[in-house]
C-alpha cells in the first residue's frame, strides 16, 4: 500500500506559528479527514502538501519518494490538489474543459456546457472544479473544504464521486466544517490543534 507522508512539518509567518511538527499520513484507497478549527493551519498544510508553498522543515513523501520544493513535474504525476479559493479562469467556456463523454452522463455540467465559468453559480464552478480535480485520476488527491457553497445534492454526488476515486485506487486527503459529511466518508481522522495534528 503506497502513502503520502507529511512529516515534522514546521511553517512560520513572521509573528505567527502556523504548524509546529505536524504530521499526516494519507494511504491510498482511503479516504483521510484533516478537522481543526478555522486559521488553524489546514489550509497551509495542503498548501505544503501540493508544493504551492514552502515549509520552513519537514518532509513530504510518497514511500521513500521525497518530494523537493523543485519536484514540481513528480507532484504533479502523483497529486491532484483542488484549492480552498476558485482556480479555474473565468473566460473559459465549460465545454472546453471536460470531456464530452463524461460531460453528456452529468446533469449538472450537461446543463451548462457552453456557459463561461465566470457564469457559473457558485456551486456549479465548485463542483466542476472537483470534478476536473478527480478526473485526472492521480493517486492522492487533496481537496481543502470542497463542499463549500455546494447544496446537499450536490454534496451527496461529490461523495459518490469520492468512493469511486477510492475504489480506483487513489488516497484522498479531505478538509471541511461539515462534520455531518465528513464523519460520513472518513476512515481516519486527525484534529490540526496549536500546529500539531493527533489522530481522533
Ligand atoms: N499570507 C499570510 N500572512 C500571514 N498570516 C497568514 C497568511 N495566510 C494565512 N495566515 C494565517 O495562518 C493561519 C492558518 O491559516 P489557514 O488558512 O491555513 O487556516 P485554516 O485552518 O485553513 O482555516 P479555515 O478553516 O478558516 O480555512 C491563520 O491564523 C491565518 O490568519
Amino acid at each position: 500500500m503506497s502513502k503520502l507522508i507529511l512529516d515534522s512539518i514546521f511553517f512560520y509567518y513572521p509573528e505567527l506559528k502556523v504548524l509546529q511538527g505536524a504530521f499526516l499520513e494519507v494511504p491510498n484507497r482511503t479516504i483521510t479527514c484533516l478537522v481543526g478549527r478555522n486559521g488553524s493551519g489546514k489550509s497551509t498544510l495542503f498548501k505544503i502538501a501540493a508544493g504551492q508553498i514552502q515549509a520552513d522543515s519537514g518532509i513530504t513523501q510518497i514511500e521513500e519518494l521525497r518530494l523537493h520544493k523543485k519536484s514540481k513535474i513528480t507532484r504533479f504525476k502523483h497529486l491532484s490538489y483542488l484549492p480552498q479559493k476558485p482556480f479555474l479562469p473565468g473566460s473559459i467556456k465549460v465545454g472546453n474543459l471536460i470531456d464530452k463523454s463524461f460531460a453528456d452522463q452529468d446533469e449538472i455540467i450537461g446543463h451548462v456546457l457552453k456557459k463561461r465559468v465566470k457564469n457559473l453559480s457558485t456551486g456549479e464552478r465548485r463542483y466542476l472544479e472537483i470534478l476536473l480535480v478527480l478526473s485526472l485520476g492521480r493517486e492522492f488527491i487533496l481537496l481543502d473544504e470542497p463542499f463549500t457553497g455546494l447544496s446537499p445534492i450536490l454534496i451527496e454526488k461529490v461523495i459518490e464521486h469520492l468512493h469511486n476515486a477510492k475504489n480506483h485506487g487513489s488516497g484522498i486527503l479531505i478538509s471541511d466544517h461539515y462534520m455531518r459529511y465528513i464523519s460520513e466518508i472518513g476512515e481516519s481522522f486527525y484534529l490540526l490543534e496549536s500546529g500539531r495534528t493527533q489522530v481522533l
